[in-house]
């Protein structure tokens, strides 16, 4: 069959060629006019990823046919070795959006350092406590960490979701994994420290591990980086914290495209 193209003679072709390269451009300025329209399909590619359908055609029609998407309640867990700065990080978010997030403040059977208060940074309870609890289910998430135990209540984070707050959490690898694998969506960042010498550094300076504890930090920060690196589904997403300005825009990306609604 003839090509269309060969039947039209030179002059209607190089008119077909100009109005091809206007057109192009006619989108391209519509697109560079519209940042928002970048915004709304990496967010929706975002909520694609999160729940990673079979039917990708409905799961397009439905979020599109939401006329105001309700914003996203789901849980902020920061994970990453401990020292690597996430309660840093934290503050630093709910300083800036007060009233927005709200801290799960989590259990544990080790001793308070310094100036920590029970029910302000954790609720201190002793190992026969939260083993009952763990026999009970009242915990999302829980693990026993440099010879402690540490978890997540379950009613502590519905708790923040039903009062319309976004729930944050401070967990470690193995907590991240099992709320995962318990099918509870959340967002999850893991905070990386630039290299084992600087989280060392910089645990050395926080002054509350001696050299025992230090070590045994140190093994466990290698594990949890190696084993969050190999589980892409369960760490999707990675900042490092060297510079801590640096760390705190990387972090407010990915806040912007989990919580949508949020205002910049
Ligand atoms: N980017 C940074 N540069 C230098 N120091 C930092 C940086 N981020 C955090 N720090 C410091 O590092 C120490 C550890 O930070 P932080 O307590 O926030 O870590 P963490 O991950 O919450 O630790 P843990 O899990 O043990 O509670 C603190 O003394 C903090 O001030």
């Amino acid at each position: 069959m003839e090509n269309p193209a060969d039947i039209l003679n030179a002059q209607q072709n190089s008119i077909i060629d100009e109005r091809v390269i206007q057109l192009s451009h006619i989108q391209d300025d519509y697109i560079t006019q519209h940042p928002e329209l970048q915004q709304i399909l990496n967010d929706f590619i975002t909520e694609l990823l999160n729940h990673k359908p079979q039917d990708i055609t409905t799961f397009a029609r439905e979020y599109f046919s939401k006329s105001s998407p309700t914003p996203s309640l789901n849980p902020l867990a920061l994970i990453g070795p401990s020292g690597v700065g996430k309660s840093t990080l934290i503050k630093a978010l709910m300083n800036q959006f007060p009233g927005v997030f709200e801290f799960s403040i989590s259990s544990t059977t080790r001793k308070p350092r310094g100036a920590e208060q029970n029910g302000v940074e954790y609720y201190f309870i002793t190992k026969e406590e939260f083993k009952s609890k763990i026999e009970a289910g009242d915990f999302i998430e829980w693990a026993e960490v440099h010879e402690n135990y540490y978890g997540t209540s379950k009613a502590a984070v519905e708790d923040i979701k039903s009062r319309g707050k976004i729930c944050i959490l401070d967990i470690d690898v193995q907590g991240a994994i099992k709320i995962y694998d318990a099918n509870i969506e959340f967002n999850r960042v893991f905070v990386m420290p630039k290299t084992i010498k600087d989280l060392e550094d910089r645990l050395r300076g926080r002054g509350t591990d001696n050299d025992d504890t230090l070590r045994i930090r140190l093994r466990n920060a290698e594990l949890e980086i190696n084993t969050a690196r190999s589980n892409p589904s369960v760490f999707p997403h990675f900042i490092t914290n060297d510079d801590l300005d640096e760390a705190y825009k990387d972090l407010l990306r990915l806040i912007y495209r989990y919580y949508a609604h949020l205002k910049r």
